[in-house]
């Protein structure tokens, strides 16, 4: 006898899945558009111009970053569109620097985007990537002593140590047969052994070795493009980096990177010795006596993490700096030569030191202007610094935005404002810090961020840059070996350049 089987009908939900599975290469793709669109039609931005991609998804400027030129994106981007660009379909451009006052300015309440977040280390964010406003202003006072210009000052001695090895490996070169000096790559390793010592006492080796040892400055520039790249898309970073398989993959595990290997040699020795063993003070031991008066506030791991941040937030930033005040000089001999002639007038009548120090190269106008110059033009960051609008909302310079929005700020888009900087805000022109209202020019100026969370090694950097710059000039020649052709550079979150090459010879002390 033949059973006969009843015919269940489907349900809507396996109609659902073998629909899915029939025709999911039409299914897809439409769920992207109609999801493009929402995104792009129904959000208030709606009226706010930018690359149509950028309207309805995240992916122009994930595509930008990965390019490596967010910055010349975003001058072009707001060339053609105005001072307001839709770089997302939360997410606007602003290209005035009054906008960006108002946005970076403390206590307005514009916190820091999740794209901080992704950089590391999550477990314990530093002052750089702590998101959280209140937990990162009490971070921030108890590391504002550490890296105080007095407390810079102290450390100064270890600054012109690190100079005096620069200088002898320059005058090897200095008497080789060709001449040839790879500028950018020694200033490169010349920030990051400031940095050793400074934080943790110890040059990491790399101007002795002079290359990039264990390529830990390549690594760190991977790094950083990783995390601009997936801080565009933050939640991401969960399928890469956070995922908890990441750690297995030896190729991806930095415990034994070499910066990361020198900071917990050193965390592990202060510890066992004490702070007060120990012959010198650094960065490292002046956050070890702010935790030790704070130790809740201030614990063991903002120790670490704000002392081991500096080398990743500090050396590329410096660097960058210095090659983009060399080549900017080096290759207009008119700035060269005047900038050589106030260095030896100085040096003539006694005003500089050997090492040179802060207070004698204030007092170089030339040398200061050439330097703010390099600063305006090719800031060291090179990604957007990003901000959320308070919930409810806020006005800036006549427009409202609804709260949740995130608002783009990038330093070289700023500093060509015709406003501010002049006419010809694309040419390297010294000059035109005496000319201009050079007090109104510095108040908008964000090499350096700005507000609550302006750059903690701002002190540092400076320190740095005005001993070490003065010195090269006054004691080198440098002649570019290219100089018709472009510095490369690509941004990650910093500027990386390469390609400043020179043929570098000894000055004789007159000039
Ligand atoms: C010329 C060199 C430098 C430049 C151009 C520079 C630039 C900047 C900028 C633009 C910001 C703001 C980022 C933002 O708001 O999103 C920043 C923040 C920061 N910088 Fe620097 N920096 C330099 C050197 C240094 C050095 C030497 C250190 C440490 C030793 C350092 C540590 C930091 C930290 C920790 C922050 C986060 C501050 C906060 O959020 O409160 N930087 N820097």
């Amino acid at each position: 006898m033949a059973i006969l089987k009843a015919e269940v009908p489907d349900s809507a939900v396996v109609h659902l899945i073998k629909a899915l599975r029939n025709y999911w290469f039409l299914i897809i793709p439409a769920a992207l558009l109609l999801r493009f669109l929402y995104y792009k039609y129904s959000s208030p931005l709606r009226k706010y111009p930018g690359p149509f991609l950028a309207s309805g998804s995240r992916a122009w400027k994930v595509w930008s970053t990965y390019n490596g030129h967010t910055e010349t994106d975003h001058i072009l981007l707001h060339e053609l569109h105005g001072p307001i660009v839709r770089i997302a379909p939360n997410e606007l451009s602003l290209s005035s620097p009054h906008a960006a006052r108002e946005v970076l300015a403390a206590g307005k309440g514009f916190h820091k985007t999740a794209f901080y977040g992704v950089f590391p280390p999550p477990e314990n964010p530093d002052i750089f990537t702590e998101t959280r406003e209140a937990v990162h202003a009490v971070k921030k006072r108890y590391a504002s002593n550490p890296y105080s210009m007095a407390t810079m000052h102290q450390m100064a001695s270890y600054i012109e140590d690190t100079e005096r090895m620069l200088a002898d490996k320059f005058d090897v070169m200095c008497e080789s047969r060709d001449g040839y000096c790879n500028l950018g790559n020694y200033l490169h390793y010349y920030a990051f052994d400031v940095l050793g010592e400074i934080a943790f006492s110890r040059k990491f080796g790399f101007l002795e070795a002079g290359y990039d040892l264990e390529k830990a400055i390549k690594t760190i520039d991977d790094m950083q493009w990783y995390d601009g790249i997936i801080g565009q898309i933050p939640e991401w970073d969960f399928a890469f980096r956070r995922n908890p398989l990441w750690k297995y993959v030896p190729a991806l595990s930095t415990s034994n990177f070499l910066i990361t290997r020198m900071a917990v040699e050193e965390m592990e020795k202060r510890k066992k010795v004490g702070r007060k063993e120990l012959e010198r003070k650094d960065l490292l031991s002046e956050l070890f006596a702010a935790h030790e008066k704070a130790p809740e506030q201030f614990r063991e791991g903002d120790v670490f993490a704000v002392a081991h941040g500096a080398i990743f937030a500090g050396s590329d930033s410096t660097a960058s700096t210095m090659q983009s005040f060399c080549w900017s000089v080096l290759r207009d001999q008119a700035i060269y030569t005047k900038l050589k002639q106030e260095i030896d007038e100085a040096s003539a009548s006694g005003k500089l030191s050997e090492y040179p120090q802060w207070s004698e190269v204030q007092a170089l106008p030339y040398f200061q202007a050439c330097l703010k110059e390099a600063m305006r033009l090719r800031p060291a960051v090179g990604l957007n610094i990003t901000r959320l609008v308070p919930a409810e909302g806020t006005e800036i310079d006549g427009v409202r935005f609804p709260g949740g929005t995130v608002l783009a700020l990038n330093g070289w888009v700023l500093h060509r404002d015709t406003s501010i900087f002049g006419n010809d805000p694309k040419v390297y022109r010294p000059e035109r810090w005496f000319e201009g209202d050079a007090k109104n020019m510095e108040r908008f100026m964000f090499q350096f961020g700005g507000g609550s969370h302006l750059c903690i090694g701002k002190n540092l950097a400076l320190l740095e840059m005005n001993k070490t710059l003065p010195l090269l000039f006054r004691d080198y020649e440098f002649e570019l070996l290219r100089p018709e052709e472009d510095l490369k550079y690509h941004s990650t979150f910093f500027v990386v350049q390469e390609g400043l090459e020179v043929r570098i010879s000894k000055r004789s002390k007159s000039g």
